[in-house]
């Protein structure tokens, strides 16, 4: 086995060795052997210390510059006038994920009704962030701050919580997507499970407790088929890591529920689509490409059956979230001590009317008036399941959820707003 020396000074094969202990020796002798060498050595120390000086000061101001793109007394007093409160009796929520798709309107759906909103969101890339920014843009033209931030960034989610007594939190930063997480599952790990998990420790030491509605999935029902998928289905075989993420959530928020007395609701949404939707989602994707005559890709079950999805349009969900928020409980515990139990509840948010994949894009082509170029491929093996139903009746129970919008209506809303934000004048199209 070579010596630990033997490895920092290899020898070459074939090579004259050197006595190295004899030939530093003399070298060192050498180099102090005389005053003005040594006074070279010193001068040369004392620019070696004062350039690891200023290096470090660099290094300093750096992560200063990075902590004041959230911090200052203006950014405080922003954070608290946007979590002010505008009704008797109104909630102070933080929104994680509030420049997303489902985040942003249900922001909007808060403020609209006299509840501070205050927005968090790391506007990452997975899909356009000028959609983001746009989105984060319309909120803020109705006084809704959103902060740029990571859920993992611990002393960021304290100041928050320093600065506002949040009663309640609606989470719904993710990594979405089903197919991606085969592409970068890490992300996954990130947002959904280490993220979730710093949201909880905050959460848990906050003094008072926030309550937590969070977005949860109907893709925690994987291979499950029976259907109408009900709450009290079994959940414990996932068809994608996503899916494994979102289970997890559910595990890893019952704990908080039950150590540290946090009030807890998990909402499983069924393929929401809207306005301001993720462009990475089928009915978006097709839409772009049809109007850019490109061809789109079908996936098909086995035995030729076609794919189905309980489609869910994003106003009856904002209906849902806000019906969490309100019937949600509250925290029991204080600064990480439980003073008691705590709901801990889960629910299905569909629209129970599943619909084929074929349907949805005639139902598109329709309202673009432009003829689809499909092509039908057997369903890869990356995670999706055939089929979704909601079985909604525990939400209906809990805070009358009641579903109005069918897919035929929903997309024509959707696919005005596309035309209007991309621009398209509709003679283009029609
Ligand atoms: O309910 C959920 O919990 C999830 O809903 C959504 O997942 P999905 O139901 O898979 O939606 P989406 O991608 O729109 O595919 C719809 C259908 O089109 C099919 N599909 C898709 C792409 C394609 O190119 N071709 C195709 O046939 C595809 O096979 C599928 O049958 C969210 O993205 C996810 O974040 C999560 O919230």
């Amino acid at each position: 086995m070579p010596s630990l020396e033997d490895e920092l000074f290899p020898s070459t094969p074939g090579k004259f060795k050197i006595d190295r202990g004899h030939n530093i020796n003399r070298q060192f002798h050498r180099c102090f052997a005389s005053t003005s060498t040594m006074f070279i050595w010193a001068l040369f120390l004392i620019a070696l210390t004062a350039s690891y000086l200023s290096f470090q000061s660099f290094v300093d101001s750096g992560n200063r510059y990075f902590t004041a793109s959230w911090g200052g007394i203006q950014w405080e007093k922003q954070i608290r006038n946007s979590a002010k409160t505008n009704r008797p009796g109104g909630m102070s929520v933080l929104v994680t994920g509030a420049a997303g798709f489902i985040g942003s309107h249900v922001s909007l759906a808060l403020k609209k009704r006299g509840d501070g909103v205050v927005g968090l969101d790391n506007f990452n890339n997975y899909y356009d962030p000028s959609l983001k920014k746009a989105r984060q843009s319309l909120l803020h033209s109705q006084a809704i701050l959103v902060v740029e931030g990571d859920l993992n960034d611990v002393k960021l989610m304290a100041k928050l919580f320093d600065l506002v007594a949040f009663t309640h939190v609606m989470h719904l930063a993710a990594q979405a997507g089903v197919r991606y997480a085969m592409e970068n599952p890490s992300s996954y790990v990130h947002s959904n499970i280490a993220g979730l998990v710093t949201l909880l420790e905050t959460c848990k030491s906050a003094n008072p407790q926030p309550a937590i509605v969070w977005a949860s999935s109907s893709s925690v029902y994987g291979l499950n088929d029976k259907v109408p998928f009900s709450e009290l289905d079994r959940t414990d075989q996932p068809a994608s890591l996503y899916a494994a993420t979102k289970k997890a959530g559910e595990e890893i928020t019952h704990t908080y529920n039950h150590i540290y007395g946090l009030a807890i609701t998990g909402l499983r949404f069924f393929t929401v689509y809207g306005p301001w939707g993720r462009p990475d989602m089928a009915y978006f994707s097709f839409t772009r490409n049809i109007l850019q005559g490109k061809t789109i890709t079908i996936y098909r079950g086995k035995n030729k059956a076609d794919l189905a999805r309980d489609f869910t349009y994003i106003d009856d969900i904002v209906k849902g979230c806000l019906g969490s928020l309100d019937t949600s409980g509250r925290s029991t515990g204080s600064g990480g001590k439980k003073r008691g139990p705590a709901p801990y509840r889960n629910f299905n948010l569909g629209n129970t009317t599943p619909v084929k994949v074929p349907t949805l894009v005639n139902i598109l082509e329709k309202h673009l008036r432009v003829k689809a170029k499909r092509k039908i491929v057997e369903m890869p093996g990356n995670g999706d399941v055939p089929y979704t139903h909601a079985n909604i009746s525990l939400a209906r129970r809990e805070f009358g959820y009641k579903p109005t919008t069918d897919l035929q209506t929903g997309l024509k809303k959707f696919v005005r707003w596309y035309l209007s934000y991309y621009g398209y004048n509709r003679k283009d199209v029609w």
